[in-house]
């Protein structure tokens, strides 16, 4: 895990609230600067109406944010193919009914949401400390957009963020046995999301996670904290997670989700 950034305001309103962020993160804060003025660090993050990641310098590609509830997700949430999208079999959810998830890498949070849209509560876990804080800038607009529409009120309440940065390995070791009914795991693989587009926008979000190279270390905790299945999202070309077989694989439109499974029911 990398974090070769620094802070910036996006106005001189935010100042106070860009520094006591640089603080908690532990990364230099760089007052107002526009980020295409910036020839060093190759990243920043800066605080505006919302918290972004920008790469610097003037041919920077858009920033990587958490957006809850415009863009793609809002697009997918009405459109997406609701309950017969893989990733809603792959965790079980039937009828009315989605079971607990944790979410023990939960990045940026679009899995997350997509499953709580579906009727999942999701707690999720990341312990990447820049990744975290856009992903807790994403929920609290999520809730203050939620004040004014019940739908994203619902979702909203279905989804929690574990409290602090915490590395899942902990955190799942934590928990008693079968415990939880569902553990998603969706660690960083190296060759993934090959599509120039997405490569451009997603360079500054793998440059400051690198490639989980500890991920298979996951499976085992994963699978003795939960009573359901572990649900593990792969590229189509990943070997499996920690070279462990299956019970069963879903392919999925950019992957596969493989599914081990026990012999709990699911809440
Ligand atoms: C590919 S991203 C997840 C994307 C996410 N599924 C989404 O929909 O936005 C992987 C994330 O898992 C986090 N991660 C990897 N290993 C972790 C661990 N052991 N504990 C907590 N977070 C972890 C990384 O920091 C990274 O943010």
């Amino acid at each position: 895990m990398r974090n070769p950034l620094a802070l910036v305001a996006g106005a001189a309103e935010c100042l106070p609230e860009a520094r006591a962020l640089a603080d908690e993160l532990k990364i230099p804060c760089l007052d107002c600067v526009d980020p295409v003025d910036i020839a060093e660090p190759a990243y920043v993050l800066q605080l505006g109406a919302q918290l972004q990641l920008c790469a610097t310098g003037r041919k920077a590609p858009g920033p990587v944010l958490v957006d809850f509830v415009g863009g793609t997700l809002a697009h997918r949430r009405k459109y997406g193919g609701g309950k017969g999208q893989q990733i809603a079999k792959a965790v079980g959810i039937r009828g009315g009914f989605g079971p607990r998830v944790v979410d023990a890498t939960a990045g940026l949070g679009r899995d997350a949401f997509v499953l709580a849209s579906l009727g999942c509560a999701v707690h999720m876990l990341e312990r990447n400390t820049v990744v975290r804080a856009l992903l807790r800038d994403g929920l609290e607009r999520l809730r203050r957009a939620a004040s004014e529409d019940p739908t994203l009120a619902e979702i909203a309440a279905r989804m929690t963020l574990e409290e602090r940065p915490i590395s899942a390995l902990d955190w799942l070791a934590q928990q008693p046995a079968n415990s939880i009914p569902v553990v998603y795991l969706d660690p960083m693989f190296p060759a993934r999301d090959k599509s120039a587009k997405v490569k451009k926008e997603m360079a500054a979000f793998h440059q400051l996670v690198g490639s989980d190279e500890d991920a298979d270390a996951l499976l085992a905790p994963a699978y003795a904290a939960c009573y359901y299945r572990v649900v593990v999202k792969r590229p189509r070309v990943a070997p499996f997670l920690a070279g462990k077989k299956p019970a069963l694989s879903l392919q999925g439109k950019s992957g596969r989700f493989d599914i081990y499974t026990k012999h709990g029911i699911p809440t």
